[in-house]
């Protein structure tokens, strides 16, 4: 069973303190069994597929221990606090009656606002169904990110609550890996009409240019047997991780470059105050007045090593010459932001994906959410670099999967406890 997107479940709110088959694409990349046996990680990670495949069977009623509603999954990130909360739909007359005054005006409070306080927004778009099976998962504050760590003793001497706190990128894993099983719409992949044209460069107009990439389409991609695939989360800092399994997957690289750094610098660049209105003017403007281009340099293609006049030889190289830092719009410096962070992010997962020997690079993080811009430059440069053997992919909750993943942790911790108690019985 694979759920749609509906009604709700989840909601979300800002931090200020508070299928086309792979096949089609072109093998071009070896993998050695040396370099499949090198991927084994070190951690180990709390979803399995046999969790998914649970959530496939009817519910099963929650147990006299568990606590009661509301339940939540909280990420403190470096710039954003995203937060899901799961509201049951089989919720049974037992439940009914151990819910709290208090925790019904909690549940009342999240389930019928969709603004809370002055930055926290609920994200109705990205609300799924009420999902059969997760009836069993039990929880108190499960929270992850850096911020769990950071605030833990704040959440205690403020609020007397307890977080139980999980590794950011093992719930980042086991959040990708559910929600892709629950909603057949999640992974995607952005192209022109004729995929072709991406790798040939075929289009009159510069790649990076709007009118290039007003031609890319969204598509969706049968995300089913997704072993092993690149995850690259793009917040505040990006972290690139080697994933094998559900179980077995490491970091493999990094950079300091990335969402936090986009927005820090255009509020400087260009005086703008939040993230929609940087990535609005960066749709209006055009980075070629910013950046220095190779035909800038060349006075064409540097053909000898392939790279085309139109493609950019030094972000923010113009910059240099007072007259044409004079001559230069808020929106041609944010456009170039953008373009300098999620140019140098391709470049990475490119070369992180091909040491790796792996052709699919699923891109998630915040910095996507509502900008298909990026999301369409790092189509391009990851197909057109590696002449279409690597395929950028795209998930529909961009940033929640970390949030997610905290709850499931619970759901796995109830198992374990189950399946130990299970186990003294028989003895
Ligand atoms: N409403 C927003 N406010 C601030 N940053 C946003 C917003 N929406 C998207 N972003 C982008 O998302 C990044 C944070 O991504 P996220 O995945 O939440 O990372 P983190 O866990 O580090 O907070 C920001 O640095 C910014 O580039
Ligand atoms: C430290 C982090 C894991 C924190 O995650 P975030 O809040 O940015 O999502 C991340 O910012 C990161 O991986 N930074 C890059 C560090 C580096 O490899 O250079």
């Amino acid at each position: 069973m694979r759920l749609h997107r509906c009604e709700g479940c989840l909601a979300a709110c800002g931090r200020q303190r508070r299928a086309t088959p792979l096949s089609t694409v072109p093998r071009t990349i070896a993998r050695t069994k040396a370099l499949q046996r090198a991927r084994r990680g070190p951690y180990t990670q709390t979803m399995s597929k046999e969790n998914c495949i649970k959530m496939e069977t009817p519910p099963t009623p929650p147990d006299n221990e568990a606590p009661p509603m509301p339940w939540f999954g909280m990420d403190i990130g470096g710039t954003l606090t995203k937060l899901v909360y799961f509201e049951p739909r089989e919720t049974n007359r037992r439940e009914l009656d151990k819910e709290t005054e208090v925790l019904k005006n909690i549940r009342r409070y999240l389930t019928r606002n969709s603004a809370y306080g002055k930055t926290g927004r609920r994200d109705v778009h990205l609300q799924l169904a009420r999902s059969k099976g997760m009836a069993d998962l039990v929880n108190t504050i499960y929270a992850t990110g850096g911020g769990a760590y950071k605030f833990e003793e704040d959440f205690i001497k403020e609020v007397n609550m307890r977080l139980s706190k999980m590794d950011e990128l093992d719930a980042l894993i086991a959040g990708v890996l559910f929600v892709d099983c629950m909603n057949a719409q999640e992974c995607y992949y952005w192209a022109p009409p004729d995929e072709q044209a991406v790798h040939t460069h075929v289009t009159d107009s510069p790649p990076y240019s709007e009118a290039a990439l007003s031609l890319y389409v969204r598509k969706p991609f049968d995300f089913s047997s997704p072993y092993p695939f690149l995850l690259v989360n793009i917040g505040s800092g990006v972290s690139v991780l080697v994933v094998n399994a559900p179980d077995d997957y490491y970091r493999v690289s990094g950079t300091s470059l990335g969402g936090g750094t986009f927005l820090g610098l255009c509020c400087l660049l260009t005086g703008c105050s939040s993230f929609e209105e940087a990535i609005a003017l960066a749709a209006s403007g055009d980075n070629t007045t910013v950046d220095k281009l190779v035909r800038d340099i060349y006075g064409g293609d540097y053909a000898r090593f392939g790279l085309p006049g139109d493609l950019v030889a030094s972000s923010f190289g113009q910059m240099c010459s007072a007259e044409r830092r004079a001559k230069v719009s808020r929106a041609d410096l944010a456009r170039a932001t953008v373009v300098t962070i999620t140019n140098n992010i391709g470049s990475i997962a490119r070369l992180c994906a091909s040491n790796e020997g792996i052709e699919r690079v699923v891109f998630c993080g915040n910095f996507l959410r509502v900008n298909p811009l990026s999301m369409k430059l790092l189509s391009y440069a990851m197909s057109y670099w590696s002449r279409g053997a690597l395929k950028a992919l795209f998930l529909e909750h961009e940033g929640y999967f970390g949030a997610v993943g905290c709850l499931l942790h619970l759901d796995s911790k109830t198992h374990r406890r189950k399946q130990a108690e299970a186990a003294t019985a028989d003895r």
